[in-house]
């Protein structure tokens, strides 16, 4: 495994294919179709329980679909997946970033240095050497992202990643996602904040009750959505 560097080569599409999801008998995500392409930042969005974060974690390959398939329009790419509380090791956050390159076989000369640029990108330098686990929240969140950086991953998936952040460390976060969408990293990202998603999406993803109601050019999702519950959800309205 090499340094992070711009991916140059095409991403697969991930294509859901009337992909559904139930639990004890009840439909939680009703057939969906979907396709993510390019290098675009796709946002999910919509309320609590709308069914976000069992969307991307069916087309992350954490949860078997019900029904319908979801595959690869070619090689599978790297991919990593960045939650809203970070799993670190009871270890130093350099520890927890050279752990990550021991298990992909990068050689032991080459994984200080690697996991140190890594801290550097997401500035942790002065933090590398704290236990991971007293990191802030946000700290741990971009150390959660450091750690992903070094997969190089052509797709990063991150759920409701700073939905317990101040706003100090949710721009660090939406800092840290830029670095990867500039060097060729597809984003895919869970949110209900409004403003992060029309800060950060190149196009929507929206869901309600566990259907998918739209997937449009984010200009449009927030100028003329096309459902009602869509025009209700950016009006702040409440809707279950
Ligand atoms: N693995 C699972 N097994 C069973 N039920 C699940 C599973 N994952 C999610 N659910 C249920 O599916 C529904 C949608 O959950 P999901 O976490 O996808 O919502 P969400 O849109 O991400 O909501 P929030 O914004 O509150 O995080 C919820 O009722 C949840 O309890």
């Amino acid at each position: 495994m090499n340094a992070p560097t711009s991916i140059l080569a095409p991403i697969a599409d991930l294509r859901l294919e009337n992909v559904s999801f139930q639990h004890r008998g009840q439909s939680l995500l009703a057939p969906t179709s979907l396709t993510l392409s390019g290098c675009r930042r796709t946002i999910i969005m919509g309320p609590n329980g709308a069914g976000k974060s069992l969307l991307m974690r069916l087309a992350h390959g954490l949860l078997t679909p019900t029904s319908g398939r979801v595959r690869w329009q070619g090689s599978e790419p790297v991919q990593a997946m960045v939650f809203q509380r970070p799993v670190l090791l009871r270890r130093s956050a350099l520890d927890n970033l050279t752990y990550v390159l021991a298990i992909h076989k990068v050689p032991r000369a080459r994984r200080k240095a690697q996991a140190m640029l890594a801290l550097d990108t997401f500035g942790l330098t002065a933090l590398a050497h704290r236990p991971a686990r007293v990191l802030s929240g946000g700290e741990q969140q971009r150390l959660a992202l450091a750690r992903a950086w070094l997969l190089n991953p052509a797709v990063l998936f991150l759920d409701e990643a700073t939905s317990s952040l101040d706003p100090a460390a949710i721009k660090a976060v939406e800092d840290a996602v830029m670095t990867f969408h500039a060097s060729g990293t597809r984003i895919v990202m869970t949110t209900h904040d409004l403003h992060q998603a029309k800060r950060l999406a190149d196009d929507v993803v929206f869901l309600h009750n566990g259907q998918l109601l739209e997937h449009s050019p984010a200009d449009t999702f927030f100028s003329a959505p096309c459902s009602s519950q869509g025009r209700a959800f950016i009006q702040g309205e409440l809707i279950w």
